[in-house]
């Protein structure tokens, strides 16, 4: 994480924003699937993208889900990112009605390496910066690139001083 540090600006996302915010990604997703009988499986790409995975499946009450995990460094170099764990590929094929889901896209690297495998699915993050929103097929908010989200699972509640400070 240190080399995607500092960033401008932070946006900072709470666990109702994120809840609202999966929600209406699915609300977007509804009914548009490739085939009638609507989305047949959900795919989260972990960790992050297990949380916003339950909430869509759980709103478009979609019981198959499965999850694909993606390493993208090697102890502390960077390598080409390559997938340590395959949900049951059987059962996804190429893809087709099923659904891809991410917390957010950054540089699109991870979801490069995904896509590979699944060339038919639909790939859906909660957020997106401007350098990987291509890779993505449907999203809900978009960031600036020098923004870093930071999700609630990263985060506590803590003292912070008053604005006006006592001396
Ligand atoms: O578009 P990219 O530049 O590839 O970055 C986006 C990915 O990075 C983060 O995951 P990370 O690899 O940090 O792992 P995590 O989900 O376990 O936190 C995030 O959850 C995305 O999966
Ligand atoms: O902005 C971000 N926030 C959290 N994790 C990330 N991984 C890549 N970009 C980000
Ligand atoms: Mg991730």
């Amino acid at each position: 994480m240190q080399d995607r540090l500092p960033h401008e600006k932070g946006f900072h996302v709470s666990w109702d924003q994120l809840h609202r915010d999966a929600r209406a990604l699915a609300w977007r997703l509804d009914g548009h699937g490739p085939d009638p009988e609507g989305w047949r499986a959900v795919v989260a790409i972990t960790r992050g993208g297990m949380a916003p995975a339950m909430i869509v499946a759980r709103e478009l009450d979609i019981r198959t889900v499965d999850t694909i995990s993606v390493k993208s460094y090697n102890h502390q170099t960077q390598s080409e990112p390559r997938v340590i764990k395959f949900p049951d590929m059987e059962l996804m094929g190429k893809g087709r009605g099923v659904l891809i889901v991410d917390d957010l896209v950054d540089t699109g690297r991870t979801l490069e390496v995904v896509r590979a495998h699944l060339p038919e699915a639909h790939v859906a993050t909660v957020y997106a910066k401007p350098q990987g929103r291509n890779q993505v097929d449907s999203y809900i908010t978009e960031v600036s690139q020098d923004t870093w989200i930071f999700f609630p699972w990263d985060m506590a509640l803590q003292y912070v001083q008053p604005y006006r400070g006592t001396d």
